[in-house]
């Protein structure tokens, strides 16, 4: 797990030996102890190389260890004598030095990277703090307020930006375990005191407090409630205030409290399920590492509004030729300076050229006759889709793949009207699309598994969480958001005020709640879908009843007002001025609720903010039971992943099915059986037959849950 050669006759090589990415696991962490006494121990030896095997040098812990009894020896003893011995040690970076791979570093006595290194501290993304000395030392070599804002953010940064800040000591664009080598001969035998980090006083700050205080409440403000970007103040706090050796006491008992916390398990969750999503499964057998996909050169683009624009913006940045098509002059002006403007921007951020050339506009269909793959994302109408489906049939090359980055509409409709439904695909997007990491790749009955292969590599290609789900109404995300959004529409109807549901969601980490979101979003939006799906009827605009089920008209009705949120400057709040993003709590809201309650009887009672989460997010929980037992969804990590990077739940929280997880399956079940007693009419609260199952199984952990779905399905 660590290897030692002598090299160059004086220079003790210690490679890390852990692949894929040289992680600390108890067996590396006993290699690099051993082989570090091995090299300190031999008199031969006058300095050492710290490098890692297949040029990278280490992500840090072993992540799969977290969560387990935790054997082999620690590292901050090591840390602490390669620090204080006499012989120069030199970390060799290569690939990434991140978390306990750069803290490794940090007690080396030098740093050289390659240009092309990663380094950084995500240890907060994990949901704990760099407490290999990480946080009493960074602080120390580059100042606090670029520690701190590295620490908390967990930001990898480039060897070049390394450099600057002074973490690194030399950037090399040739081989850096030979410069390390000639490097550390060039020093062997100088004094070693103006190397050692802990030794340094923390740069000085003055008034640290009221630095200190600003810094926390903006941590405080983007945290959403997570508590290792806190904890990471405070760590870095002791290292600005406090002797080296009573920091690390402090360090030490901040990660005591992260390290057994329910976020930093929820956090490693989402880690390790962001990775497995891209292993895609369809029901039929075929998989991500049966399927080949076929490679996208040129892409399209059909229709360039909001999302058009977007997604045409994302294509050009992964690199692929873009054909744009529009066929609104006036629109297709508009989209061309609206994504030059765009990519202009993002490659003066980088440094970079932008990639304008690879973009060809044209108001005419015919244009996209020699591409791959087209991305469907015309306006939301059933009609023009279908319309525009025909037409790609007939002018693109054969095998070109058909996407449509419809939201509502069933993807094999659409597929039923070309040659060849084998070739189209679900690509939904969310805005703004070129920004949002998520991409819902739905697959239709007919879909072949090379077009979802494709669809899912473009997907990495672009950046994106792609999660493979099937065809069905909302897809996942959507499907989920509707007992959700019905949820809150009771609970203004028994007496809660869009403030008070969107408070409670906001204090359990979602950026926004549900009325500020549709107000963001737009009221109309759902409206439109609403409308389509269910109809008025006989029994008018106000009924509460529909096909026998309780139905709140209250969304419609504020639609009819006109108040179609923030860009109208009234929806569910009020705004200073139409497209103003400053919402507060609009009395004619209030108004408009208990004139609503006294017409339809209803006696407004007071709703806690239990009862707000219990009914909103168990009741898209069970929905998500429900996807997982039709197998729509693959596996709970594939909900979870939807939900975390498409509709803004709380990330230290894991996403709904893990968060039901550490909630309990059988508290879930008693409640939502709870709540349906009192709402017969509303199904979406009548527990689903799989969360049944699973707490009749013991309610096993999440990674289980497939072998209970296995096992159900193959009694079907
Ligand atoms: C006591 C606490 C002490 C120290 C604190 C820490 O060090 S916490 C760990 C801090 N490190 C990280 O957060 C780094 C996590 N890894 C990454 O960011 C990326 O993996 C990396 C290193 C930039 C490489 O990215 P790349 O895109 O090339 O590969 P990928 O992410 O797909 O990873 C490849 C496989 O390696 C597994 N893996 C990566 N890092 C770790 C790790 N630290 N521990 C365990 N496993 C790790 C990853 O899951 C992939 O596995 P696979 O089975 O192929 O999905």
């Amino acid at each position: 797990m660590a290897q030692f050669t002598l090299v160059s006759g004086s220079v003790g090589l210690i490679t890390l030996q852990n692949p894929p990415v040289n992680a600390l696991s108890a067996a590396t962490r006993q290699g690099i102890v051993d082989m570090m006494n091995k090299a300190l121990n031999d008199p031969e030896v006058k300095s050492v190389v710290v490098c890692g095997q297949n040029r990278i040098f280490c992500g840090g812990a072993d992540i799969k260890e977290f969560g387990t009894k935790i054997s082999g020896p620690p590292l901050i003893p090591t840390i602490h004598t390669i620090e204080a011995t006499n012989k120069p040690v030199v970390a060799a970076i290569e690939g990434s030095a991140l978390g306990g791979g750069l803290e490794l570093a940090l007690g080396c006595h030098y740093r050289i990277a390659h240009s092309k290194a990663r380094l950084g501290l995500p240890e907060v993304t994990l949901g704990l703090l760099p407490a290999i000395g990480g946080s009493q030392r960074l602080p120390r070599l580059i100042g606090v307020p670029a520690a701190i804002e590295l620490i908390t953010t967990g930001r990898h940064i480039t060897a070049a930006e390394a450099l600057q800040l002074g973490l690194v000591d030399h950037v090399t664009r040739s081989s850096t375990v030979d410069e390390a080598i000639k490097f550390a001969q060039s020093v062997e035998g100088k004094s070693l005191d103006s190397r050692r980090i802990s030794n340094y006083p923390c740069p000085h700050l003055p008034d640290l407090d009221a630095v200190f205080e600003g810094v926390m409440q903006e941590v405080r403000q983007k945290a959403h409630g997570a508590i290792a970007p806190i904890a990471c103040v405070q760590a870095v706090r002791a290292a600005a205030t406090l002797p080296y050796l009573e920091g690390m006491e402090i360090e030490r008992q901040l990660m005591e409290t992260l390290f057994t916390s329910s976020q930093a398990r929820a956090l490693q969750y989402t880690f390790f399920a962001q990775r497995a999503v891209s292993r895609w499964s369809m029901p039929s057998g075929a998989r991500w590492d049966t399927s080949m996909p076929k490679p996208v050169h040129k892409a399209a683009v059909i229709g360039l509004g909001t999302m058009g624009r977007g997604i045409t913006v994302a294509l050009a940045q992964a690199g692929l030729s873009v054909v744009a098509v529009e066929t609104q002059e006036k629109q297709l002006k508009e989209a061309k300076l609206v994504v030059s403007g765009i990519l202009e921007r993002a490659a003066q951020r980088r440094g970079m050229a932008p990639t304008l050339a690879k973009i060809t506009y044209s108001h005419d269909i015919r244009a996209v006759a020699d591409v791959d793959l087209v991305i469907e994302a015309v306006f939301e109408d059933e009609a023009l889709k279908e319309k525009v489906f025909q037409q790609l049939s007939a002018v693109c090359k054969p095998g070109t793949f058909l996407c449509t980055n419809t939201s509502s509409l069933d993807v094999d409709h659409l597929a039923s009207l070309t040659h060849n439904p084998e070739l189209v695909v679900g690509m939904h997007f969310f805005a703004p699309a070129h920004v949002m990491k998520l991409l819902e790749v739905v697959y239709g009955s007919k879909s072949s598994p090379e077009a979802l292969a494709t669809v899912m590599q473009l997907g990495k290609r672009m950046g994106k969480v792609s999660v493979a789900v099937g065809n069905c109404w909302g897809f996942v995300g959507n499907r989920m958001l509707k007992p959700y959004m019905e949820q809150a529409f009771y609970l203004l109807e028994e007496g809660a005020t869009p403030e008070l549901v969107d408070q409670a969601l906001v204090e359990f980490g979602f950026p926004m709640g549900v009325f500020r979101m549709s107000d963001l979003s737009g009221t109309d939006v759902y409206w439109k879908i609403r409308k389509e799906a269910e109809p008025v009827g006989a029994s008018g605009q106000e009924a509460r009843v529909r096909k026998g089920l309780r139905y709140s008209p209250l969304g419609d009705l504020l639609c009819e007002q006109g108040r179609f949120g923030q860009k109208t400057g009234q929806g569910w709040y009020q705004y200073d001025k139409p497209g103003s993003r400053v919402a507060r709590p609009d009395p004619w809201v209030h108004n408009f609720l208990e004139e609503y309650r006294a017409r339809h009887g209803l006696v407004a009672r007071r709703i806690d903010h239990a009862e707000v989460l219990e009914r909103c997010l168990y009741s898209l929980i069970n929905e998500g039971f429900r996807i997982l037992e039709e197998g729509i969804a693959a596996g709970p990590e594939d909900i979870d992943m939807i939900y975390v990077f498409g509709y803004g739940w709380p990330k230290h929280r894991g996403g709904p099915m893990f968060y039901a997880s550490m909630v309990g399956l059988a508290k879930i079940l008693e409640r939502l059986e709870h709540y349906h007693r009192a709402h017969p009419d509303v199904p979406f609260m009548q527990p689903c037959s799989l969360l049944r199952k699973l707490v009749t199984c013991g309610s096993p952990p999440v990674h289980k849950w497939k072998d209970v779905i296995k096992k159900i399905h193959s009694q079907l």
